[in-house]
């Protein structure tokens, strides 16, 4: 079961050159990009550190993509406001990053911004189940959190089959998103089991011309 919705590339920020972040931002949107992926990490609930709401909000004059910002970090509760104003337009939280999912669900949209969750690869489809009512996005984790660069676990593409025949049953509209190892190998896998964001770092930033990294993820 394939989505209906046109499919959506989102760079991630993460493989981008971290001295220019301001041009690699604007970069991306004249590149043809739909959305921009931001990563950020705690060294917590991931072993990596990446950068925080001071980051986003310095970011967001340069671009007028939706700024998808996937909170790897626990707790997330006392960080949602500070990355709701710093102009998050989605905000992805981890399933596995406290025991009260529907609470900072709650308090996502309570802040006017887009209700995202995320499971690692070890987390089955079933953990959405009482939640999917109040998402805009799911995010499937092909690879384990916290690095860019690493190579698509194919053991979650029925994960992703499984969250897209949840969502169609809903007849709500939530996005589903990929993020890790997406290149013009794994998106078609990725679509094909029901995928309609593909979140791409290396595939994209890591290529010298940006539109055709895009054009290819799109085509592929
Ligand atoms: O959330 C992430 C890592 O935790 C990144 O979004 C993801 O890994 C993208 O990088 P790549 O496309 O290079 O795998
Ligand atoms: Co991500």
């Amino acid at each position: 079961m394939t989505s209906t919705a046109p499919h959506l590339i989102a760079p991630s920020l993460l493989a981008a050159d971290f001295a220019r972040l301001g041009e690699e931002v604007a970069a991306i949107e004249s590149a043809g990009a739909d959305w921009l992926h931001l990563d950020v990490m705690d060294g917590h609930f991931v072993p990596n550190i990446s950068f925080g709401p001071a980051v986003v909000q310095a970011l967001r004059p340069h671009s007028r993509l939706p700024f998808d910002v996937h909170l790897m970090i626990e707790p997330v509760d006392p960080y949602l406001e500070a990355f709701a104003k710093a102009g998050a337009d989605h905000i992805t939280i981890h399933a596995e990053a406290g025991p009260h999912l529907h609470r900072s669900l709650q308090a996502i949209r309570a802040l006017g911004v887009k209700a995202g969750v995320s499971l690692c690869p070890a987390t089955p489809p079933e953990a959405l189940s009482q939640v999917l009512d109040m998402v805009d996005l799911i995010l499937v984790m092909s690879v384990n959190p916290g690095f860019g660069g690493q190579k698509f676990l194919h053991g979650q593409v029925g994960k992703i089959r499984t969250l897209r025949e949840m969502i169609n049953k809903t007849g709500r509209q939530i996005r589903l998103a990929v993020d890790g190892g997406i290149d013009t190998e794994t998106a078609p896998v990725a679509v094909a089991a029901g995928a309609d964001v593909l979140i791409a770092g290396s595939a994209v930033y890591g290529r010298d011309d940006y539109a055709a990294a895009i054009r290819a993820l799109r085509s592929a």
